[in-house]
């Protein structure tokens, strides 16, 4: 498991294209046949990426870091696949995921693994401390209740599917969905936001491998940004805006941790007011 250190606001005007990449960017989270973890001490959100084989099945195993017996010991978890079906078993239970579906593991389950439903299967893991069991359930990408944001002469024309949050799947403080960008628009969740309350972070999918996605981060007047390809994710401490226009259109992940799960609990920032 790769460890992320908190960072202050401060630092990064001192950041280098590198250093940015190396503090807040994610690159490599999906490789054939092996679960990675990433571990940020921002709201101690561990970010995942397991790539199971049709003859192969992955097991997810705490790193010794985390002083568990098993992953969900004192962890919930959501796990969505970003690209191909397969299913995931939780103690046994088989659940199946389609493309953009969701499962969410409350805390206490043991045993889970995943399987491949075809040659390339890649399930997104995103784990948060846990305080309180919650059942572990399903949302499907084609059942959810679609909000719909944005204009198309401002290009950000967007699907929002919340999955885990205070009216759907229960959780002690993971909160996730999906938003889909329609095609002809590039830019998410701008006009911008920031959440002192909590940390969110993205996983960038159904980009094509030529595109990219340049990602804003920082405090509101002191922006910098990171340029993105498909499955990659982004870590944003609870001071910073993340946005982001694409060269194509394309779907992300957001999922939160921190002190509440207000969704709309957001502090939006005016776009003359970016810097
Ligand atoms: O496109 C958007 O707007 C989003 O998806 C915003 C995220 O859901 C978010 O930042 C929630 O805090
Ligand atoms: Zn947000």
């Amino acid at each position: 498991m790769e460890i992320r250190h908190s960072t202050h606001p401060s630092q990064l005007a001192a950041f280098d294209t590198p250093a940015l990449r190396a503090h807040y960017l994610v690159e490599d989270l999906f490789a054939p046949g092996e679960v990675r973890t990433v571990y940020t001490h921002h709201d101690r959100v561990v970010l995942g990426g397991a790539a199971p084989t049709p003859d192969r099945p992955l097991t997810l195993t705490p790193a010794p870091e985390l002083r568990a017996e098993f992953f969900c010991q004192r962890r919930e978890l959501a796990v969505l696949a970003v690209r191909g079906a397969g299913a995931v078993l939780v103690d046994g239970v088989e659940h199946r995921l389609g493309h953009g579906d969701c499962l969410y593991v409350g805390r206490g389950a043991v045993d889970v693994r995943f399987h491949a439903g075809g040659e390339d299967t890649r399930f997104y893991l995103f784990s948060t401390p846990a305080h309180g069991d919650h059942r572990t359930a399903v949302a499907r990408y084609a059942e959810a209740a679609v909000d719909r944001l944005g204009d198309p002469s401002t290009a950000n024309v967007r699907e929002i599917r919340k999955y885990v949050h205070l009216n759907g799947i229960r959780s002690s403080q993971l909160v996730l969905g999906v938003t889909t960008l329609a095609d002809g628009s590039v830019w998410n969740t701008m006009p911008p936001h920031t959440h002192d309350r909590r940390t969110e972070c993205y996983l960038y999918f159904d980009l094509p491998d030529d595109h990219r996605v340049m990602h804003l981060l920082g405090e509101p007047d002191a922006t910098r940004n990171l340029v993105v390809r498909n499955e990659q994710a982004v870590i944003s401490p609870s001071w910073s805006v993340h946005s982001g226009a694409g060269t194509h259109a394309y779907s992300f992940v957001w999922a939160m941790a921190g002190e509440n799960q207000e969704y709309t609990d957001m502090d939006p920032v005016d776009i003359t007011e970016l810097r």
